[in-house]
């Protein structure tokens, strides 16, 4: 069974309450945006493999530990995902970055998807499909069903904020897939808007209404 993680680091706490701020502002709500995907990145990573690197110090030689080199590939969900690429990069400048365009059809909530572009080897990264919101949950997992149609086997999913529905939906459909979110929330209100959420988190990264 996938596994959820709360990644509540004081720091990404502190900015997120920033960021569900209804007075934050486009500009700011990017940089904030960017901030929590990095500090959100360094978490991630904390379990990547290290290899011994037999180095000389200025004083003598020593055994010390370099990355193992493993190939991940980031996988932002079209458009909101956007806003969380840069602040991964910061982290890990050599992942190859697909992309996954969908839009929720704001009647029906289900997922329309209208682009996909991914690296040539996605079989053999680990994936990390982001996106600041898991409502339904219907995005998401189109997005990892178009991955793994694809042939990707080793996928996580990161988000912002997640609604309990939305969290349920990946457990069920993808028990593969471990979760991180940088916070988990109440519930979806009818529209299937997170409660308390930050609101539409595209329409606020890039200014649209
Ligand atoms: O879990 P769900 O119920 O599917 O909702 C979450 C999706 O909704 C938002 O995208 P939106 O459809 O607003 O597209 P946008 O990023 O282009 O604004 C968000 O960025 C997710 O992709
Ligand atoms: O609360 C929500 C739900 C879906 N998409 C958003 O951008 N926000
Ligand atoms: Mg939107």
């Amino acid at each position: 069974m996938g596994q959820v993680f709360v990644l509540d680091h004081p720091l990404i706490q502190h900015k997120l309450t920033y960021i569900r701020d209804k007075h934050t502002g486009t500009k700011e709500f990017r940089e904030l945006v960017d901030e929590v995907a990095m500090l959100m990145a360094f978490e991630i990573t904390r379990n990547l493999p290290l290899q011994p690197k037999t180095i000389e110090t200025p004083v003598v030689e020593t055994e010390s530990s370099v990355l193992a080199g493993k190939k991940i590939g980031l996988v932002p969900i079209l458009r909101a995902g956007l806003g969380m690429v840069d602040g991964m990069l910061k982290l890990i400048p050599a992942a190859k970055v697909g992309h996954v365009g969908l839009y929720r059809d704001p009647k029906t909530l289900q997922p329309v998807e209208y682009y996909i572009k991914l690296p040539s080897d996605i079989e053999e990264r680990e994936l990390i499909v982001i996106d600041p919101m898991l409502a339904t949950g219907g995005s998401a997992n189109d997005a990892i069903h178009s991955l793994k149609k694809r042939g990707a086997q080793n996928i996580r999913l990161m988000c912002l904020i997640a609604a309990p529905e939305g969290v349920e939906v990946i457990k069920k459909d993808h028990p593969d897939v471990d979760i991180y979110l940088g916070a988990l929330d109440e519930k979806l209100d009818e529209k299937g808007y997170i409660i308390p959420g930050l609101g539409d988190a595209g329409d606020r990264l890039f200014g649209t209404k």
